[in-house]
């Protein structure tokens, strides 16, 4: 009889089961196998697929008293296969060859199921691990194994090759850590206390980058702190890595360049390695190392266990599995799951223009993050240099990317983590891996690259079962790839504006008044006096006061402009009624319009955009601050109405900068730089600085503003390169050539949003 391979592994997971857990009886084909776990965030469904069945995998939630139990209802085919990894850049099992008969799959067989609910069998203190681990991992806050742990434990116990892939912050360091932590532990416990000096390593991990070296070292070293786990990476002197491992090591976790230094000076051998994992393997090509990894592969030893855990299977990856791993079992905790994101990471998109993105940051962190740990990600090292300065005068900010010496970035890491700052700027090899508990929020300054590297980032929140948030910025002439990414990520964006000023000064109140809790009583009591004095005098005014000095609002916020964003600067919106309209409404109509009823509001006009909805004959535009305060008082001619506004309107976003530039206005530059400087947004905070923006200001032109001027910024021309080479190699950014902009409603190219057959404003 044929065997299921997934038959072969789920009822292997619970033969291997230690005998102190209730077992299951095999699969018979009508009671669905379930494994129960506590928390539905973790979840990320346990399926494969293989090359004649359909995943099997249905997942369903019940209250069970206070805690919210999820149960993975897995068929017997659905949590190992030889095929994985499909849809998402998936590979396919012509092209990894493996395994083939022992594990192909027969759609009836697979019907078979059993119904497992006992709790117990994620329980860390029932798995009949160790103790001192169990001792160890609870004393972490780990009692129940997250599914990609539980999926892994047993084909790793016993002793099977694995190809792993489960979503952002599931666990999978335990995953392969703790059934290699249980043999190197049981083995131990039989030799005794006879530690050998000197003794060479029976695991090796290969990770990409030396966070995330350091990181697995932390995770296997918490959980085993009676085994010898030594990392090495680069950047950083031999001398103490060679020390450490010439004293004996049961665990070397590190970087394929310094691991291959090591062996080449002789003070690293790796003749005894049983175990070896590859974290992040298709992170490994993408930082280049694939050589070094190969050369380091065919220096172990062929008796061993590989596991190998990576979110793609490019070509180089599956070649690896082909040529280095035996027989290879795949879990695969994502499949063709259309969401690729941990459920709790809520995910919103804000579309700005290059220099409104640096102004608008501050407010995102602020109402967004409410005081936590915000990871800011830019596609280059001077961007995250530039955004971190510009950002650490209104909140604590460190920048984090490779031209950053190693010393440098474990402490700004450390720093991240013990809440020294609370806002990191990052580039996408820097925080690949990280994991930093609790970030709140992560921001993608600049579009990611490709899907993966948007998955990658936001999982850096909502990690281990939290919940977060993350916000795409785009420029208007990057919707569409916005949808691609939707599409390729099966994720729908929350989209946004950019906070508002009652927002931004309530989240600030409400962080000030989380800080009250800190004051020491001791201190308060000095203080209390003079507070009751204020009361007496000034009611809750005087509290208010106290608070919005101590949110840097002494002064009160001057106005922005809801399409820059820019300080100073009112946004208004002209419409007309239907009955008086001479067509449809132009920005040359709008200046000529305003013209005629102030002239100095036509001379001082900002940006200018026509409303989306056909309905509405109406365009917002910017004013300074006091221009437009007189321009509200002027008689305007029968049919016209000019309000200030506080949340733009969809707006039409569908000429060819070209077309427009600099028809508009009859002004210097210098005339709204000068005014400009006056006034400025939290004004009040001390000596730090308003939120402008070194010399950037009048680069702040989309792709598709009407106004003059700024097309030259350097970060504008970044956001346009990036995107014609983005074009070329990735499922973003095929842009219509024909086409300046992007149609305001659907994000597609090739029509006006006056045009949009879906007729939807976002
Ligand atoms: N069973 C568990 N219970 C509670 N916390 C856990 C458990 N397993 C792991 N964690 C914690 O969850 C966090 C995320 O784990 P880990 O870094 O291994 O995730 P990951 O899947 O490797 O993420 P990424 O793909 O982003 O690298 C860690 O802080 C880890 O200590």
């Amino acid at each position: 009889m044929a065997c299921s391979s997934s038959i072969i592994g789920v009822s292997s997971i619970y033969q291997a089961t230690p005998s102190s857990l209730e077992l299951p009886k095999r699969p018979t084909s009508n009671s669905p196998l379930s494994l129960p776990f506590s928390d539905k965030s973790h979840f990320n469904g346990l399926k494969s697929s293989s090359s004649n069945t359909h995943s099997r995998f249905r997942q369903s939630a019940a209250c069970n008293g206070n805690s919210f139990v999820t149960s993975a209802v897995v068929t017997p085919n659905s949590v190992l296969s030889e095929e994985a990894f499909k849809g998402f850049g998936g590979f396919d099992k012509d092209s990894l060859d493996v395994s083939e008969n022992e594990y192909e799959t027969e759609e009836d067989e697979v019907a078979g199921e059993i119904a497992v609910e006992n709790k117990n069998e994620l329980v860390v203190s029932k798995l009949g691990l160790p103790q001192k681990l169990v001792e160890s991992l609870e004393g972490r806050g780990i009692t129940e194994l997250f599914p990609i742990q539980r999926a892994v434990l047993t084909p790793a116990l016993e002793g099977r090759d694995i190809i792993a892939r489960a979503k952002t912050g599931t666990g999978k360091t335990l995953a392969f850590g703790i059934p290699i932590i249980k043999k190197l532990t049981e083995d131990e416990e039989e030799r005794g206390s006879r530690r050998r000096a000197g003794r060479l390593p029976r695991v090796l991990v290969l990770a990409p980058t030396r966070e995330l070296a350091k990181q697995v070292e932390k995770e296997i070293k918490e959980s085993a702190p009676y085994l010898n786990t030594v990392c090495v990476y680069g950047g950083v002197s031999y001398i103490t890595q060679q020390n450490a491992l010439s004293r004996g090591v049961d665990v070397v976790v590190g970087t394929p360049g310094r691991i291959i230094d090591l062996i080449n000076g002789n003070s690293l051998k790796l003749g005894e390695v049983q175990y070896l994992v590859l974290d992040e393997a298709d992170q490994m090509l993408a930082v280049g190392f694939e050589e070094d990894v190969e050369v380091i592969l065919e220096n172990l030893p062929p008796e061993r266990q590989s596991m190998l855990f990576s979110a793609t299977m490019p070509g180089w990856v599956k070649k690896l599995a082909r040529k280095y791993l035996n027989n290879p079992l795949t879990i695969d905790l994502v499949g063709d799951e259309e969401e690729k994101l941990a459920e709790g990471i809520k995910l919103y998109a804000l579309q700005a223009t290059g220099t409104s993105k640096r102004t608008i940051l501050s407010d995102l962190v602020t109402v967004y993050a409410k005081g936590g740990k915000t990871i800011v990600f830019t596609q280059t090292k001077r961007d995250a240099d530039e955004v971190s300065l510009a950002l650490t005068n209104i909140i604590a900010s460190e920048a984090l990317h490779g031209d950053i010496s190693q010393h440098q970035r474990e402490r700004t890491l450390n720093g991240f983590r013990q809440g020294k700052f609370t806002v990191l700027v990052a580039t996408d090899v820097a925080a690949r891996g990280l994991d930093i508990p609790n970030v709140d929020l992560v921001i993608h300054y600049e579009l990611p690259n490709d899907p993966e590297t948007f998955v990658h980032r936001s999982g850096r929140t909502g990690r281990a079962g939290k919940e977060g948030s993350a916000i795409l910025m785009f420029t208007s002439s990057q919707r569409r790839t916005v949808r691609s990414l939707e599409r390729d990520v099966g994720c729908r964006f929350d989209f946004i504006n950019p906070p508002s000023i009652e927002e931004v000064l309530g989240s600030s109140a409400d962080q000030v008044v989380a800080t009250l809790a800190g004051v020491h009583p001791e201190s308060v009591q000095y203080f209390t006096p003079t507070a009751q004095k204020l009361m007496d005098e000034q009611g809750v005014d005087a509290l208010a006061a106290a608070l919005a000095q101590l949110s840097g609002f002494s002064r009160p916020p001057s106005s922005r402009s809801l399409i820059t964003h820019e300080q100073g600067w009112v946004t208004l919106q002209l419409t007309r009624d239907s009955g008086y309209s001479r067509g449809f409404l132009s920005a040359r109509s709008v200046t000529g319009f305003l013209s005629d009823v102030y002239s100095a509001a036509a001379d001082e006009v900002g940006k200018i955009h026509i409303v989306a909805d056909e309905r509405v004959q109406g365009a917002v535009f910017d004013l300074p601050e006091e221009i437009a305060k007189e321009l509200l008082d002027k008689q305007l001619p029968p049919g016209n109405t000019i309000t200030k506004v506080s949340k733009l309107p969809a707006l039409q976003d569908d000429g060819p900068a070209g077309d427009f530039y600099g028809r508009f206005s009859n002004r210097d530059r210098g005339a709204r730089g000068d005014r400009s400087t006056r006034g400025g947004f939290r004004g009040g905070r001390g000596s730090r600085s308003p939120r402008s923006f070194s010399s950037s200001r009048y680069s702040d032109d989309d792709d598709n503003d009407f106004r003059r001027g700024g097309r030259g910024s350097r970060s504008d021309k970044s956001d346009w390169l990036i995107n014609d080479r983005r074009s070329s190699r990735s499922s973003f950014g095929n842009r219509d050539s024909g086409f300046g902009g992007a149609c305001f409603n659907c994000g597609r190219t090739g029509h006006r949003a006056s045009e949009c057959p879906t007729k939807q404003s976002y």
